[in-house]
């Protein structure tokens, strides 16, 4: 287990102070420390949830840039709201900034992340609070951004701006968990997601496996969809399953569909590339069947030759594509070499309180070449909760603390 990558290391090249801030969200987000006092009033609260409701009305649109809301509260009231739409538009601050007007004057303004103070797509956040004469931001967490990385809290306190921080950190950290990863480990967050019976089965000895779960589980994945920006599997589940990979919701956003082939010996009738319902992606490698590679093209299916095509090099080809969320719903071989490469970080398993049998059913992850039971690879942070008639737990693989 010791020699198992399990997780990417986060890069050892970062400066001190993002070191720290990686603990310091670490600590956040993980639930092995000890719950943290509350920060702010029960009003806070309430601001900050509202915040995250904002945020999440751009669910799966903002990568490489988080989810982020903002709400400005004068004299008790709400008079301005807004939220960061998507990467390369203006943030949060700046939509709650233009709706409150000449309100935002001597006003508390709440944000979910702390405020920027450098010049990216957009301008600093942090000098647009000065200038519209904020009195109070309260912050949810700290921007783990090393651009950002506490230099936006830095910024307003030394304008003489009254500045609180950590306000519901842990729902702030929880809905940004991928961005965060995104940052601190220069890979998107792996998410495995599968769906199996009692006896550890995700389709019959005949592969048969729809449907292993309820309605109301698949409803589930289908929001989980909304939230990710890339759904991989590999041919097998192409040739087997032929699935469609979309949110199944009006107006939700739809994830990138990846399929990754070596050989690229998969049906021309696959509905991946027969509906336009979301992108495709095929990830593949240097020379394979340049055929079947036109008739992709032809159907608007983006096809990538990488030089060897592992779940390592999938995952770091979308983070150079600015994806901060990738979730693996693919079968037990590529599932279990993309827990070996640490290309997953957590897991998503519905279990159906069904029995199929059969020695040779197909399970969830495939060989992880373990012998004795000490191998194992145990998750932390885990909870469960039904789901229609079906049990879904989710947990992480230990992220490996940084060394630096
Ligand atoms: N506080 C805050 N509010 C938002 O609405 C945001 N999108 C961010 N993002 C931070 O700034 C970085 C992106 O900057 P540009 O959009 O390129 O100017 C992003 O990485 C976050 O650190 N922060
Ligand atoms: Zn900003």
């Amino acid at each position: 287990m010791d020699n198992f990558p399990v997780v990417a290391q986060a890069d050892a090249s970062l400066p001190n102070h993002t070191q720290e801030n990686i603990h310091l969200v670490e600590s956040a987000v993980g639930s092995n420390s000890p719950p943290k006092e509350k920060v702010g009033s029960d009003f806070d609260s309430r601001m900050m949830l509202r915040c995250l409701e904002l945020a999440r009305r751009a669910l799966g649109r903002t990568s490489p840039n988080p989810l982020v809301g903002a709400v400005i509260v004068k004299d008790g009231e709400i008079v301005g709201e807004g939220f960061h739409p998507r990467a390369g538009e203006p943030h949060a601050e700046v939509f709650a900034l233009k709706a409150a007007g000449d309100r935002a004057r001597g006003a508390t303004i709440y944000v979910s992340l702390e405020p920027c103070n450098h010049y990216g797509r957009t301008p600093p956040c942090s000098e647009g609070l000065i200038e519209a004469g904020v009195a109070k931001v309260v912050v949810g967490m700290v921007d783990p951004n090393p651009l950002v990385a506490g230099g936006g809290i830095a910024r307003l306190r030394a304008a003489g701006i009254e500045v609180l921080v950590g306000v519901e950190e842990s729902a702030c950290c929880q809905l940004n968990e991928a961005f965060i990863h995104r940052i601190l480990y220069k890979r998107p967050l792996g998410i495995l997601k599968y769906a199996m019976t009692l006896d550890g089965k995700i389709a019959t000895t005949s592969g048969h496996s729809a449907w292993v779960t309820s309605q109301e589980a698949r409803n589930e994945v289908h929001q989980l969809r909304a939230g990710c920006d890339a759904i991989i599997v590999g041919g097998n589940t192409v040739r087997q399953d032929n699935p469609y990979l979309t949110s199944h919701q009006v107006e939700a956003h739809n994830p990138l569909r990846v399929v990754m082939s070596r050989h690229l010996n998969l049906p021309e009738s696959a509905h991946l590339w027969q509906t336009a319902d979301a992108p495709t992606l095929v990830l593949t490698q240097e020379g394979a069947n340049p055929d079947f590679q036109k008739l992709l093209l032809k159907q608007g299916v983006e096809v990538v030759e990488l030089t060897s095509l592992t779940p390592d090099k999938a995952m770091a080809y979308l983070y150079e594509r600015g994806f901060c969320s990738v979730l693996w719903e693919c079968g037990g071989t590529l599932a279990a070499s993309a827990i070996a490469q640490g290309a997953v970080q957590k897991v998503l398993a519905f279990i159906a309180p069904k029995i199929i049998g059969g020695s040779i059913a197909p399970t969830p992850v495939g060989d992880l070449g373990f012998t004795t039971m000490t191998e194992a690879l145990s998750l932390e942070r885990v909870r469960w909760r039904v789901v229609g008639s079906d049990c879904l737990v989710e947990g992480y693989f230990p992220q490996k603390a940084n060394s630096q």
